[in-house]
């Protein structure tokens, strides 16, 4: 991605608002197109095309279009408009007209050839509603089977701008060109795949604070190291986590917790992982020397959840344990920072509503069992954290953190933590920076930051294939260079 000066990720309904600000500030929505334009056609001139085709819809990203190819015609390129469409904005209006006095060659609703270097895709952007008429469908396909380059505006046309799926077919773009501020699918899977190389064009907007930010290294928060102090003051992680079937898990939880920074790491599991002593002798372990967890573990267990002040629960629990963790929530759920991975998750259907000190740090398939609902649906996100009153790290390719108010994007993940361990590791980065005094959402946003910038950096020294979670854990200090 290119020129991220501007971290805000729009819906299509804040993007309209946006638009509907400036012009009410008295910037003519001829300028901003003509802007956009401009952008356009800067990027298509640095393909050298010999022949540009120009594909636009008759909405205001069509204006886009024929107004970039106004401009690279003057420009002396050699360019063609086709018009795809039937109902014509006033934006659209304006452009063609412009067009044809400057002498452009236009054609509507026609089959193209296979002649272009360079497409211009000006079919749809943020306006898309619903699936890809099926005549817009056969314009798609004619531009994905073409051999030229293409650049899409705003958005490739058919990726829906709220959650980045594919609305019956899309464009694949080589560039897309954004206006103003990234837009929620170009951000998400698949439109981010479709998007190609992102670059966003500054147009003359008002300046539109959005809740919605993708995570870059100025909202980082590291917790501060005092010269003069104890191991008490960067808290006391503990963790139950594990089972017989699982003993593996709960180690990468604890070395994320320790190596992150926390004071004091606790992890007492059903069965046996005493491994985490050779690993790290430094953490204080105990077995309970059966298969799970059980309710009635709870009073043996009172002193050392007394003295902490975060656990993490999950990595490597099996569903045998959850009346244990339905029983701690009960008891500690509003008291205590509470981070609950894994299978520890599926507890909160017991729970009408939770409190903000609960994380719950779900993948996919987790989401998915305890919100059937949920697609690619950021909106439902948000509103599930709100209701359930929980804050929410979703892990995927992008992992996405919430609150319901505030949501933040990770971008920097990458193949080399499609791996058992990675997502255990992380709840223990996140647990030790919270023991650390970061609130929650920072934790989440610091503490994926650094492992997943971590692994991208030995990724590109040893390979995606190569890198575990325990060689994460090992080098996070990588991840801590801003
Ligand atoms: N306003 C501004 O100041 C600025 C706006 N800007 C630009 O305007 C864009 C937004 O423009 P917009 O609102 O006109 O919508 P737009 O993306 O062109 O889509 C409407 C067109 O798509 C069509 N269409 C829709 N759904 C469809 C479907 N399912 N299947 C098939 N067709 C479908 C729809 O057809 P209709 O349904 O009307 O028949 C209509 O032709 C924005 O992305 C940016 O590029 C920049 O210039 C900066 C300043
Ligand atoms: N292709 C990918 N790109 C970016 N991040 C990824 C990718 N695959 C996995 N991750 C990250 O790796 C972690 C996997 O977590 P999870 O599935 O819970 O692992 P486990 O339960 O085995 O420890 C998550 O933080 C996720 O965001
Ligand atoms: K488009």
């Amino acid at each position: 991605m290119e020129n991220i000066f501007e971290t805000n990720v729009l819906d299509s309904n804040e993007a309209k608002v946006m638009d509907k600000l400036t012009i009410e500030s008295g910037i003519m929505e001829e300028t901003l197109m003509e802007q956009a334009a401009f952008a356009i056609a800067d990027v298509a001139s640095s393909f050298s095309p010999k022949k540009i085709l120009c594909v636009a819809g008759t909405g205001n990203n069509g204006g886009d279009c024929i107004a970039a190819g106004r401009i690279l015609h003057n420009k002396g390129y050699n360019v063609e408009i086709y018009i795809y469409g039937k109902n014509q904005s006033n934006g659209f209006k304006k452009q063609l007209l412009i067009a044809e006095n400057y002498g452009l060659k236009i054609k509507y609703n026609k089959d193209f050839s296979d002649e272009y270097d360079l497409i211009i895709d000006g079919l749809i952007g943020i306006g898309l509603n619903g699936e890809v008429r099926s005549s817009i469908k056969t314009v798609i396909e004619k531009i994905n089977s073409s051999n030229a380059k293409v650049i899409s505006e705003d958005i490739p046309s058919g990726i829906s701008s709220d959650t980045g799926e594919v609305m019956g077919d899309a464009v694949h773009a080589d560039i897309t060109i954004t206006f103003g501020n990234l837009k929620i699918g170009q951000i998400l899977y698949p439109g981010r795949e479709f998007s190609g190389k992102l670059k966003i064009a500054e147009l003359s907007f008002k300046k539109f604070i959005s809740n919605r930010k993708i995570i870059t290294p100025d909202i980082i928060k590291v917790p501060n190291r005092k010269k003069d102090s104890h191991k008490y003051d960067y808290g006391n992680v503990l963790i139950l986590a594990g089972s017989s079937k699982y003993p593996g898990a709960p180690i990468l939880t604890a070395l994320g917790a320790q190596r992150i920074g926390a004071g004091l790491v606790t992890l007492i599991t059903p069965g046996d992982s005493s491994k985490i002593l050779s690993f790290e002798p430094s953490i204080i372990y105990s077995s309970l020397n059966k298969n799970n967890f059980e309710k009635n573990d709870l009073k043996k267990l009172n002193d050392e959840i007394e003295r902490a002040n975060v656990i993490i629960l999950g990595p490597g629990m099996t569903e045998d344990s959850i009346e244990f963790v339905v029983e701690l929530i009960k008891k500690q759920g509003r008291t205590k920072n509470i981070v609950l991975d894994a299978e520890s998750i599926q507890a909160i259907k017991e729970f009408e509503s939770l409190s903000e000190n609960i994380l719950i740090t779900p993948h996919v398939g987790e989401m998915k069992k305890i919100f059937k609902n949920l697609k690619n649906n950021i909106f439902e996100l948000e509103r599930f954290s709100k209701q359930k009153k929980c804050i929410i790290m979703l892990k995927s390719s992008i992992t996405t953190i919430t609150d319901g108010e505030k949501t933040f994007f990770n971008l920097l993940g990458s193949s080399s933590l499609s791996k058992g361990g990675s997502g255990d590791l992380l709840s223990g980065i996140v647990g030790g920076l919270i023991a650390q005094g970061l609130d929650t959402i920072n934790a989440c946003i610091t503490g994926s930051y650094i492992m997943y910038k971590t692994a991208k950096e030995l990724s590109n020294e040893y390979t995606e294939y190569f890198i575990t979670p325990k060689l994460i854990s090992e080098n996070l200090y990588i991840g801590f260079k801003l």
